[in-house]
């Protein structure tokens, strides 16, 4: 496709998605849900708000994924093609795709995360629109460099993975993990002994995060970067996460097709933001060393199928793709299921820069005074 073909089809794409109202529809279950258009809505964003003052545009699309997106494809059929399997409930239908039965009952618990976070977001923004939610956002402290606070702390410690240390009250695989849970407090003992980042669970439904903990994280004085941990769908999200003080977010491949992870990566680095790209896969892997800009791969050690845990996967992918992440100057972080100062040498070992680690840390009585146990030592300030 020639420049300007290009250049028509991104406009006619801008001309089509104007923001629609949204309207009800009803799930499987009786409830009302809103329905959205979040593929236009994205792509609306910023090419038809300028005023956001983004200036991102036709140049973000190669002309394959315009034709793509110009062949009536729906959403779904796009990720299924890319080896996704978490369909998404409010994306535009294409008549081939069926409607009824198989769409109603989510297939993974992972599935019905993201059909209720598109619930929870479509609601979100009726109640603060994104030109709202970027205006507070220009006043709130600017984003910290994430991926430098890691690189920093590896140095101190000679080598030793940084620790990006999460706060987490439950989770869908082990429950509530705490009796007693002071988000601050935690926080706090975490920079205190060595966590080079915080990962702060912003969930509520299925994690009992919020995004009130981030932003009184963010503004208790804790110097730590902080990556709003939850399931970004929308770019909404990340201008939302950015007002309540995030530097950096997370990015999930088994959830997002190529076109939004780098969408969402172009307005990640045009807020100063940094974002984590999750894989579990070799095929997400790959997808994922595809895209320009990718500063950091979370490698994570659960599946988010099946929730089995195996820390080798870290080890196997960066035996088979570790030469190209080296040359692409990629930092590697490994997530989930790490317990021991052998699990952190192991990964060590693979070549991670840094480990994110939730549920060994939260689940003792001092999760400050657990990372020396994690890591077999006191980690260097
Ligand atoms: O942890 C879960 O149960 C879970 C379920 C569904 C989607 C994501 C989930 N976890 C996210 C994570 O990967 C972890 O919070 C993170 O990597 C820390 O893992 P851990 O040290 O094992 O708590």
């Amino acid at each position: 496709m020639e420049a300007s073909a290009l250049a028509a089809a991104v406009a006619r794409v801008a001309s089509v998605c104007a923001p629609r109202s949204p309207s009800s529809w009803p799930t499987a279950r009786g409830a009302r849900a809103v329905r959205c258009n979040a593929t236009t809505e994205q792509l609306a964003v910023p090419l038809c708000t300028p005023e956001l003052g983004l200036g991102l545009g036709a140049e973000m699309f190669n002309s394959a994924e315009v034709v793509l997106w110009e062949s009536g494809k729906s959403v779904n059929a796009i990720a299924a093609a890319q080896g996704i399997r978490v369909r998404r409930r409010c994306r535009p239908t294409h008549p081939s795709e069926g409607v009824g039965a198989d769409r109603a009952v989510p297939r993974s618990v992972l599935e019905q995360i993201v059909w209720d976070k598109e619930v929870e977001v479509s609601q979100r923004k009726a109640a603060a629109p994104l030109h709202r939610v970027a205006d507070s956002a220009r006043r709130a402290p600017p984003p910290r460099d994430f991926a430098a606070a890691l690189r920093a702390a590896r140095a101190r410690n000679a080598g030793a993975p940084a620790l990006i240390a999460e706060i987490k009250k439950a989770s869908p695989t082990r429950g509530l993990l705490r009796d007693t849970f002071n988000p601050v407090e935690i926080a706090q003992a975490y920079e205190k002994n060595g966590a080079a980042c915080l990962s702060i669970l912003t969930d509520e439904k299925h994690f009992l995060g919020s995004f009130e903990n981030l932003e009184t994280i963010r503004n208790s004085g804790v110097n730590c970067p902080l990556l709003c941990k939850d399931f970004i769908i929308d770019i909404w999200q990340i201008y939302y996460a950015w007002s309540k003080g995030a530097d950096a977010i997370l990015l999930i491949a088994a959830v997002l097709p190529d076109l939004d992870i780098k969408y969402m990566l172009r307005v990640c680095r045009s807020l100063g933001m940094t974002a984590l790209v999750e894989v579990h896969e070799e095929r997400e892997l790959d997808r994922v060393l595809k895209i320009d800009g990718v500063e950091l791969i979370g490698i994570n050690n659960r599946s988010l199928g099946t929730f089995e845990v195996d820390t080798s996967n870290t080890n196997m992918l960066l035996q088979k793709r570790g030469d190209i992440i080296k040359k692409k100057n990629i930092m590697v972080v490994s997530e989930s299921g790490l317990f021991t100062p052998d699990d952190v040498a192991y990964v060590q070992n693979a070549g991670v820069a840094a480990v994110l680690v939730g549920e060994s840390l939260l689940t003792q009585e001092d999760p400050g005074r657990a990372i020396a146990g994690l890591f077999g030592k006191e980690l260097l300030l």
